[in-house]
């Protein structure tokens, strides 16, 4: 899927009056390990329960990495030391239509705290928390992509 194509999700439901375009900062955070975290969504937030990446929308006049650090602050109380843009996707759910900015962070400090009352979970393919929020799913797969490319360039 190119940056241009939007995917839409649960489209027999009724959609927002709203259909701006929301930027949605994301991060990924890795572990020496590989592990990377995943949050639940909290109570009273559309697909409360789902697990996600943590991260949230951009505020006026912010950059990605901005938004990326102040939302892991006040979600999951580190600071971002790093941020390398990943990949981006288009989703149209029911609530909004969104662009989410999936980073890669591997430096950060501060102690995890789940300032949200969310639950964590360190993972590895395949995960085992579920559901994942639709639009999370696809990083699942470009893990899996590079993760084999990988294996496959390390066993020639
Ligand atoms: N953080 C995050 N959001 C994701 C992921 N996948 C995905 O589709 N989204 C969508 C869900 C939401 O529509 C949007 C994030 O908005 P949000 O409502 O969680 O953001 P926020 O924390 O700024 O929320 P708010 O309480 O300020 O309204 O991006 C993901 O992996 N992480």
């Amino acid at each position: 899927m190119t940056d241009a194509e939007v995917r839409v999700v649960d489209a027999d439901q009724p959609r927002s009056i709203d259909r701006s375009l929301v930027q949605v900062a994301v991060g990924v955070l890795m572990r020496g390990d590989d592990a990377f975290l995943l949050t639940s969504r909290p109570e009273g937030k559309a697909y409360a329960g789902f697990w996600e990446f943590p991260g949230g929308k951009l505020e006026a006049g912010e950059t990605v990495e901005q938004a990326l650090r102040r939302e892991l602050q006040e979600e999951i109380g580190i600071t971002i030391h790093d941020c390398t843009l990943w990949k981006t996707e288009r989703i149209d759910y029911p609530h909004a239509l969104v662009q989410l900015n999936f980073c890669k962070v591997t430096q950060w400090s501060g102690e995890l705290q789940m300032l949200e009352s969310q639950s964590f979970a360190w993972q590895q393919l395949p995960v085992a928390v579920k559901p994942v929020l639709p639009g999370t799913v696809p990083v699942l797969q470009w893990f899996a992509q590079e993760r084999a490319f990988v294996g496959e360039t390390h066993s020639v």
